[in-house]
């Protein structure tokens, strides 16, 4: 089948004025000629198929925004292909714009002025939305995302959760393939954040929208996406699942163990003390250097244990190494 989207070797550079320091630098820095360029998005190659909810992550200033303008068609590449639906996004804008649905966390796409409900209604109007498929969606998402005590509120009174509720039913009245989510859930509650997760799990499965999700939040990747792009300096560091990252990259794990009646700290090789204190203890330990079974067993060999667990290796810890230790990450697969 053919891929929904297809990247090849996309590349994005910006050109802006060197900076030039010293006194009045601002001033003089407005009428220099001298130019510095920044490659903020390297040769970077995926595709993704049609129903695919897809974390694309990586660290401020990774070129996570870039690349998803550049699929939006707000920005045209420097070099490199994109097709979404048989479409080049910055070619064929109105079709690329009917096919996708865009929705930033830090901005809004709603008129500020009108109440939702008009809001909607507009987008409906420029979408050429049939009025029974405007009235069925409306009615959808209004019901899962709970808009009903504030269609009538214009848009500048709503909270920011009831505000990224109303961008997502707006980007999605026109039944868009593809949703592009740009930090959906930064600065919401953690009642807005469930609500939100849900909707999109939901919109993903029930309709097969295929979804780019661009986020800091791991917790949230780990619950959504069933494949991560990672990228670092524009580059893709890691393309899969989130369980072949874990076992590509193993993280630490932690092993928290509480001893009955003993105030020692206890010594077991290949482990790290994270905290000691109470009989409470608590060591990390690299799985691939000490299993986790031997470990376990040799505490209880040693020590007169009274409770003991191991923690499930967290996305969060394989994608802070994957950060900060770059160079140990094995090559992506073709
Ligand atoms: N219009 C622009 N002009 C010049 N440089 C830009 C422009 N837009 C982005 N950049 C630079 O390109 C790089 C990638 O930016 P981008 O916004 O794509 O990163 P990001 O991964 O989305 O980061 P964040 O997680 O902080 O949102 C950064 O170094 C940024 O400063």
């Amino acid at each position: 089948m053919r891929p929904l989207i297809v990247v090849r070797d996309l590349v994005k550079e910006f050109h802006r004025p060197k900076r030039v320091e010293g006194r009045f630098g601002g001033l003089r820095t407005m009428f220099t000629r001298e130019r510095v360029t920044k490659r903020a998005v390297d040769g970077i190659s995926f595709t993704l198929q049609e129903g695919e909810l897809v974390g694309y992550l990586g660290p401020n200033g990774a070129g996570k925004s870039t690349t998803v303008k550049m699929l939006a068609g707000i920005l045209v590449p420097t070099s490199g292909t994109v097709e979404v639906a048989g479409a080049v996004p910055w070619r064929d804008r109105s079709r690329n714009a009917r096919q996708i649905g865009l929705v930033f966390g830090q901005r809004s796409q709603l008129w500020w002025d009108l109440p939702l409900r008009e809001s909607l209604r507009l987008i409906g109007d420029l979408y050429e939305v049939p009025d029974d498929r405007y009235r069925l969606n409306l009615a959808h998402h209004s019901e899962l995302l709970e808009l009903g005590p504030f269609l009538d509120t214009p848009v500048r009174q709503l909270s920011l959760g009831q505000r990224m509720r109303g961008d997502l039913a707006a980007a999605l009245l026109y039944e868009p393939r593809v949703l592009y989510l740009d930090e959906p859930t930064v600065g919401l509650d953690v009642v807005a954040r469930d609500r939100i997760r849900g909707f999109i799990a939901e919109l993903n499965r029930e309709r097969g929208t295929t979804v780019v999700l661009t986020t800091h939040d791991l917790d949230e990747v780990e619950r959504l996406c069933d494949r991560i792009v990672l990228i670092d300096q524009g580059r893709v560091l890691f393309d899969g699942g989130v369980e072949a990252l874990k076992s590509r990259f193993p993280p630490h794990r932690e092993l928290v163990m509480r001893l009955a009646g003993q105030h020692i700290v206890p010594d077991v090789p290949g482990t790290v003390v994270r905290e000691a204190g109470e009989g409470r203890w608590a060591v990390r330990f690299d799985p691939a250097v000490t299993p986790a079974a031997a470990l376990v067993a040799e505490l209880l060999r040693r020590y007169a244990v009274a409770d003991l667990s191991v923690q499930e290796a967290r996305l969060e810890d394989v994608v802070h190494r994957l950060y900060t230790e770059p160079a140990h990450v094995p090559p992506a697969p073709c």
